[in-house]
Order: structure tokens, then sequence, then C-alpha cells
């Protein structure tokens, strides 16, 4: 893969459909994405291109999202009652197809996210974080970013976790399964083999 051209191509796309602040979102995510890759020893040009492309889908008709969900079956019955989540599958699925993208690192950061997976693969969890952290967000000062980013690469994903379900929580809203299911496999990679 020809990495220059891929990015060319997923810039160009996202100037002309996607609203600015979006694209700004998505440059600094890519941003992000790149940093983190770098401290965690992890693929920068992946993380990348991963973190430019992973909202490609967040503009998406609700109609269009929800007619492309059915072709996943992974996910839980609280993710499928929530369209604002479906952006990262159907961003994956329209990647490949427009793009031709086949990195599966790319196609796994872009498709989860937004709320994360059991046992995903470095670069979904470098995307996980640096969406939540990224530059542009405004809810994270540079003290807690600096500290974050700071920690091996599972405990980034544990803090924006914990961040997310406090956020969550004061809107009158939980974690999804997904969610769930990752920070119970993080844990037991980290702390039960002490
Ligand atoms: N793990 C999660 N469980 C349930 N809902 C979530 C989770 N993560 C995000 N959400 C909700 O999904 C919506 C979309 O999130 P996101 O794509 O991160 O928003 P943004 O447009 O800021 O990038 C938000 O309303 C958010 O509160």
């Amino acid at each position: 893969m020809d990495y220059t051209e891929v990015i060319v191509k997923i810039d160009n796309y996202l100037k002309k459909n996607i609203s600015e602040g979006r694209y700004l979102h998505s440059i600094k995510v890519a941003e992000m994405s790149s940093l983190i890759a770098k401290l965690t020893r992890n693929d920068m040009d992946i993380a990348y291109i991963s973190g430019l492309a992973h909202d490609i889908a967040r503009e998406f008709k609700v109609r269009d999202l929800k007619e492309q969900i059915s072709k996943f079956n992974i996910f839980s019955e609280e993710f499928l009652k929530m369209p604002q989540l479906y952006h990262g599958p159907v961003g994956a699925a329209f990647v490949k197809e427009e793009f031709s993208i086949i990195n599966s690192d790319i196609l796994e950061a872009i498709m989860f996210h937004t709320v994360g997976f059991p046992n995903m693969c470095n670069n979904a969890k470098i995307i996980y974080v640096a969406d939540y952290i990224s530059l542009d967000r405004t809810h994270i000062d540079k003290g807690l970013r600096e500290a974050i980013l700071n920690k091996s690469l599972d405990k980034m994903v544990l803090d924006v976790i914990n961040l997310s379900k406090d956020f969550l929580i004061s809107k009158g809203n939980s974690l999804v399964k997904e969610t769930e299911d990752m920070y119970k496999s993080l844990m037991e990679i980290n702390f039960e083999k002490k």
C-alpha cells in the first residue's frame, strides 16, 4: 500500500464530503494517533491513516447507516439500539470499498473506534484513545492528556473507558456491552497476572 497516495485520497474525500469541524477533528485524531503509535512503538503510518478515516461515515444519513448495519452480526443489542454508533462499522466497510483498503489493522480501528471491542488490535486501541484525547477535545486538559500519554497502551485505554463511563453516567447513560467487555478483558491482562 502506498501510504501517501492513500492519505491524499482520503483527505480529498473528507474535504469534499464532511463538515469543516469534523474534518479538523479527523486531522487532530490522525496526528494524535500517530503520536500514540510512536510512544507505544506501533506503526505510525497505519495509525495516521486510521485516525484520518475514523469518522468518514459520521455524517452519513441515519437511514443509510441503518440499512448497512445489517451486514454486521457481531454487535450487542445495546449497540444496535444506538444508530449514532453505526458509523464505525459502516465507515470500515466504506473505506474497504471506496479506497480498496484491506489492511485489517486499519479496518478494525475504524470499525471499533467509538465503543471499542474486547481483544482488539493495538492500532484499534490507539484510535480509540486518540479519538478521546485529540487536541481539539476541550474536555481534556493538558495535564490529563499528558498523564494518559505517559502510560502503557492498555492503561491508556482503561483511562479512556473510565472517563467515558463518568461522562455517560453524568448524562444518565451507560457504556454498551462492547466497552464493558473490553474493560474486563484489559483488567485480566493488566492485573490478574501480578
Ligand atoms: N462506550 C459507549 N457506550 C455507549 N455510548 C457511547 C459510548 N461511547 C460513546 N457513546 C455515545 O455515542 C455517541 C457518539 O460518540 P462519538 O462518536 O465518540 O461522538 P463524537 O461525535 O464526539 O466523536 C455519543 O452520544 C456518545 O455519548
